[in-house]
């Protein structure tokens, strides 16, 4: 598995090895002894999965605060996504920093996201799937939702936000002054 580091200190790109025959591919998408081979022993806990329907569908920024933070390993089996994290950890040197990636099926790219970063994409296909494992349960209670378009973060999305599809959480979301975040 080959590990890229990305512009913020621990978020990694991974790129599982993919074995094509005549009969189409395999891949191990997940193995604990080689992401400790990288140095990542991350224990998780919960498999997610998510279709967008549309291209231009926009979820997060979303994070669940301590003592019940994520860390999240994306990848899309299905269309492509551009991926956003944003360090949300007040006493980071990076604080509010934010990096970019497209995670897509055709380039079986993932993306190591650790706690203290909200996390959130945008599709770039119709019917596009996302499968990501994390490191905690869901929690309603620590779940929470930073604003995608908050102009002190300043994130370059592709799309217009008008021609964006948003849940009404996500257009409604609070600025970074105005949620809990990491210390
Ligand atoms: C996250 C989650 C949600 N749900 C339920 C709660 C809602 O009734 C429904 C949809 O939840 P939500 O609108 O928060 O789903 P997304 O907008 O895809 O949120 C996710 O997408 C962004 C990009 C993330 O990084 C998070 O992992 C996650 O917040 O699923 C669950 O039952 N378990 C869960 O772990």
């Amino acid at each position: 598995m080959e590990v890229r580091p990305l512009g913020l200190h621990g978020v990694l790109e991974l790129l599982p090895r993919k074995f094509g025959d005549d009969r189409g591919f395999f891949s191990e998408t997940y193995n604990a002894e080689r992401m400790a081979e990288a140095g990542i022993t991350l224990q998780f806990v919960q498999d997610n999965h998510s279709l967008s329907a549309a291209r231009g569908v926009l979820r997060g920024l979303h994070f669940q605060l301590p003592p019940r933070a994520q860390d999240k390993l994306v990848r899309v089996v299905k269309g492509s996504i551009l991926d956003v994290v944003v360090d949300i950890r007040k006493s980071s040197p990076t604080f509010r920093k934010w990096i970019s990636l497209e995670i897509a099926a055709k380039k079986w790219n993932q993306i190591l996201i650790p706690k203290g970063f909200a996390h959130g994409f945008v599709t770039l296909e119709e019917n596009t799937e996302i499968v990501y494992k994390v490191t905690d349960f869901y929690s309603p209670e620590h779940d929470r939702s930073l604003r995608f378009d908050d102009p002190s973060i300043g994130i370059e999305w592709p799309f217009e936000s008008a021609a964006m599809q948003l849940s009404d959480k996500d257009r409604n979301a609070p600025h970074l002054d105005g949620v809990d975040l990491f210390p």
